[in-house]
């Protein structure tokens, strides 16, 4: 297993280009299944969820082609030879559990492995399976395994989320398209990546009114064709790689990179001290004289402050002017990089759902070890900084969702490589 090596460091400088948006493409690679003409996807990022998910699809009767060095990705789903998908892999990325509403739309029938993901909270699926009920299927858990079945087709209807669940809305979504009669969707997720499956969908033929808000109104088709579609700029990558010139100092260009996905993100780090400017084709970013000043954040659906950047968010806060006070309201178990932290010299208070950051004057390197995505890529952050080296082990987590981490921080001049593990 390999390792991660920061040598803490000076300055940044140089650009970074962002990827697609792994949370937006696990999700229309899942709608590919609602059609059986091809669907091509543009800007796919190059990640091992991506090809965990291509695998599981595969699984399904989908042929999956990769073309242009794994940019682009055609989904043929000609015909569906398999309902089941498998613990194996479902186990291991939670939006594989988005293949259960496009399935059961399309066949009427699916069985789908509850799902696994990051260890972040309890992360339920009763809000998925109620709205697929409310649509008029029958479901049962058995084994571990949801079996669902609708025999004469799903029918709209009416579904109230009682609180924002961005799968359960993609879940509900991807099923209602090809329901008979009219859905709604109150509370819905408006996150960038679901409004961008439902701009996919549309283009598939899909009828939905109200993308980007919080009531969706579907009207069911009988059949979807396909489309080319590219995958929106990852506003999680993009927030991830903003902080290191605000950890390290200096000034990073991101590429591709869009703040309209990301104001309230951009706003609280401007309160920070972090200077973004709009370039062509990308943001420039760079702290302005000084540490940063400490802010307080709460966590929240979109367009709230994005959970997947609390992570990051706190490393920054660590050697910030002041306390900082971060509130976790979407996982219940998302500061498990706070004692890591800690290890590294940080001063973090956790009490329950909120986080105390004090800022010291600096960080110390140190081995660290993190047990999800975004907890890996904040200590990697912190050691930009820190005197000495950072060892950050168990990297598949970031082979999750960072394409390329260490040649893109390399490119701006981080000390950082990637070692085998007794290495
Ligand atoms: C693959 C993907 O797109 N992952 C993202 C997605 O996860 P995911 O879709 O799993 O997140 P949700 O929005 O569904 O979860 C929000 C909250 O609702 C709870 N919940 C959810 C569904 C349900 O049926 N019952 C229930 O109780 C969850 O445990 C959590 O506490 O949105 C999260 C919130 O922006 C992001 O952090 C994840 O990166
Ligand atoms: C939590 C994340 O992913 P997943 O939902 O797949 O666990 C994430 O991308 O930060």
């Amino acid at each position: 297993m390999d390792s991660i090596v920061v040598q803490g460091g000076g300055p940044l400088s140089g650009t970074i280009p962002i990827s697609g948006a792994k949370n937006t493409c696990l999700k229309l690679m899942c709608a590919a299944l609602l059609t059986d003409e091809p669907v091509t996807l543009t800007n796919v990022p190059r990640l091992s969820d991506i090809t965990t998910l291509a695998h599981l699809l595969e699984t399904l009767g989908v042929e999956v082609a990769l073309l242009q060095d794994g940019r682009v990705m055609v989904l043929s789903a000609r015909e569906i030879t398999n309902r089941k998908a498998d613990y194996d892999i479902v186990r291991k990325l939670r939006a594989s559990f988005n293949v259960l509403g496009p399935l059961l739309a399309r066949e009427h029938d699916a069985v789908v492995s509850l799902p696994g993901g990051c260890a972040i909270g309890a992360r339920k699926v009763d809000l998925h399976l109620k709205a697929l009920e409310t649509l008029g299927a029958t479901v049962e858990l058995r084994e571990g395994y949801v079996h669902a079945s609708a025999p004469g087709g799903l029918k709209g209807a009416e579904i109230d989320f009682p609180f924002v669940s961005v799968g359960a809305t993609e879940n509900a979504l991807t099923a209602a398209v090809l329901a008979q009669g009219t859905t709604v969707i109150r509370n819905a997720a408006q996150e960038p990546d679901t409004a961008d499956l439902a701009l996919c969908l549309t283009q598939m033929g899909a009828k939905i009114d109200g993308i980007g808000t919080s009531t969706l109104t579907i009207e069911g088709v009988d059949r979807l064709h396909g489309c080319t579609h590219e995958v929106i700029a990852d506003r999680i990558e993009t927030g991830t790689f903003m902080m290191a010139p605000l950890i390290a100092g200096g000034e990073v260009t991101l590429k591709g990179a869009r703040r309209d996905l990301m104001n309230r993100f951009c706003e609280t780090i401007e309160a920070a001290g972090a200077e973004i400017d709009a370039v062509d084709g990308g943001l420039t970013v760079r702290r302005s004289n000084g540490p940063l000043t400490a802010v307080d954040v709460r966590t929240e659906p979109y367009p709230g402050f994005p959970t997947d950047l609390q992570a990051q968010l706190m490393a920054a806060m660590c050697t910030a002017r002041g306390t900082s006070r971060l509130e976790e309201t979407i996982f219940e178990n998302r500061f498990m990089h706070a004692p890591e932290l800690i290890r590294m010299g940080a001063r973090i208070d956790v009490h329950g759902g909120t986080a105390e950051v004090t800022g010291v004057e600096r960080l110390r390197g140190a081995p660290v070890m993190a047990t999800d995505l975004r907890a890996s890529v904040s200590l990697i952050l912190a050691g930009l900084a820190a005197e000495g080296e950072t060892r950050v082990s168990r990297v598949y987590h970031l082979d999750r969702g960072y394409e390329q981490l260490v040649r893109k921080l390399e490119g701006v001049g981080a000390r950082i490589e990637r070692v085998a593990e007794d290495g």
